[in-house]
């Protein structure tokens, strides 16, 4: 399936800057340099992150596609600089280097011991390096500042065309669970931002941060779970006609693809297989105003359609690889038993994945919005919502502000 909104980014982790471009997005949609600013600072956030977060800045331009705040319709290109090149100047740069030159730099020393759980050895042999640099540089998640910038974007344009808002939270972080209350609206954004390990409860706060502190003294990582939120969605975003037309299939392709996540779970996804059917599914209900369903175990999805209900999906991400107490691996060069590479690193990374998971929602609901809705500037896109809306009104006789399910329905 070719996606309607599509995205690319380039750039490695100690380049000059990363490049995203986003083709596909309808004109009139408002964002500006200081909105992806924002949400590239709060990707930066969270406890257990490394030194590099501290030091190094994200410096965003908008290359094309904006115009005075607002979408043009044709591609969008986001450029986030990096304040540490001239530190990488010559061991990244894309022209030749004098090899006298290289080789009195201490941080261009090949790293020839790859690192058990981080694409070193694997890309290693893949394009026949014996350096895992060429490999980590793109591997890195740093990539995901790119996918930030342009899931603002996708952002902004479900809040201007069906006043649609994308919420994440930290559910787990290793064997420590956040408390299990009710699902963070949107209004609640900035008391999750506000937690260090972005967590919507307070209590959970120290529970999850004692675990983080206690990997860190073992000099170890931590991995831990995800959930992303959208409210306001219409039913029928999405397909059943073919598998990866299937709204859940794109979710759970794009939330794969953010480094170190290892599984992808819609609504209840996993504890739903251990129910009975009666106990599994959402039951209509059509005398309660406002809201179709009962409950929300599927999460917003049917069918590989959303349903009205709002859209819940998790994402589990596994310990950052690079530990410090390291691991054991081989010298690529000598072939010898050799201890794995274990520069300053990140101990957790899991507040952070939910903003980048965010994103990557942000960007698949945009292109199923898309999709369905057409347009080629905001209004027209707003206008098919509209009508759709009102046909769906017409044709079954379900309250017409159930087709919007607001945060009610989360619960
Ligand atoms: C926000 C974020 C930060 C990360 N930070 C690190 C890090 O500091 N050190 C590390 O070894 N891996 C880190 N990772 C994970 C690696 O990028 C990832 O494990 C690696 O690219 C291999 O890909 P895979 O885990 O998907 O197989 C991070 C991932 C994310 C999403
Ligand atoms: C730079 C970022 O994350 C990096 C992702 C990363 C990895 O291996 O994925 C490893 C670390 O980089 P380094 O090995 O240079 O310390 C993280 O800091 C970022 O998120 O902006």
């Amino acid at each position: 399936m070719t996606n309607v909104l599509r995205w690319i980014t380039a750039g490695e982790s100690h380049g000059p800057a990363l490049v995203a471009v986003l083709e596909g997005l309808p004109a009139g949609v408002p964002v500006g340099t200081p909105d992806i600013a924002l949400q590239l600072a709060r990707r930066r956030l969270g406890y257990g992150r490394g030194a590099r977060m501290k030091f190094e800045q994200d410096v965003v331009s908008l290359l094309g596609g904006v115009r005075h705040g607002i979408t043009l319709g044709g591609p969008i290109a986001v450029q986030i600089a990096n304040t540490e090149w001239p530190k990488w100047e010559q061991i990244m740069a894309p022209d030749p280097v004098d090899a006298d030159v290289l080789a009195g730099l201490a941080r261009n020393a090949p790293l020839t011991r790859p690192r058990p759980g981080h694409a070193d050895l694997a890309g290693m042999q893949k394009y026949g390096f014996d350096d895992a640099r060429p490999v980590l540089e793109r591997a890195s998640a740093r990539e995901t500042a790119a996918r930030v910038a342009l899931g603002t974007i996708a952002q902004q344009f479900l809040r201007e065309v069906l006043g649609a808002e994308v919420v994440s939270h930290v559910v787990s972080i290793g064997d420590a669970d956040a408390v299990d209350g009710p699902l963070p609206t949107p209004a609640d954004r900035e008391t999750i931002d506000q937690s260090p390990v972005r967590a919507l409860d307070p209590r959970s706060t120290d529970a999850l941060v004692t675990e983080i502190e206690a990997a860190k003294a073992d000099g170890d990582t931590l991995g831990g779970v995800v959930e992303v939120l959208v409210y306001g969605l219409p039913p029928g975003l999405g397909s059943f006609v073919q598998g990866d037309r299937k709204l859940d299939a794109r979710l759970a392709a794009a939330l794969m693809g953010i480094q170190a996540i290892k599984g992808v779970e819609i609504g209840d996804g996993f504890a739903t297989a251990r129910r009975r059917g009666s106990q599994a599914h959402d039951e209509i209900d059509p005398r309660h105003p406002g809201v179709t369903r009962r409950s929300n175990r599927a999460g917003g999805i049917e069918g590989g359609m959303t349903n009205g209900e709002v859209l819940r999906v998790r994402a589990a991400m596994k310990p950052i690889s690079t530990v410090p107490r390291a691991l054991a691996t081989l010298d690529v060069v000598t072939g010898e038993p050799a201890v794995a590479i274990h520069q300053r690193s990140d101990v957790c990374a899991v507040p952070a994945a939910g903003v980048v998971a965010e994103a990557m929602v942000a960007l698949v609901v945009a292109d199923a919005v898309v999709e369905k809705f057409g347009g080629d500037s905001v209004t027209e896109t707003r206008r098919n919502v509209t009508s759709y809306l009102a046909t769906l009104a017409d044709t079954l006789p379900i309250p017409a502000d159930a087709a919007h399910s607001d945060a009610a329905a989360a619960s």
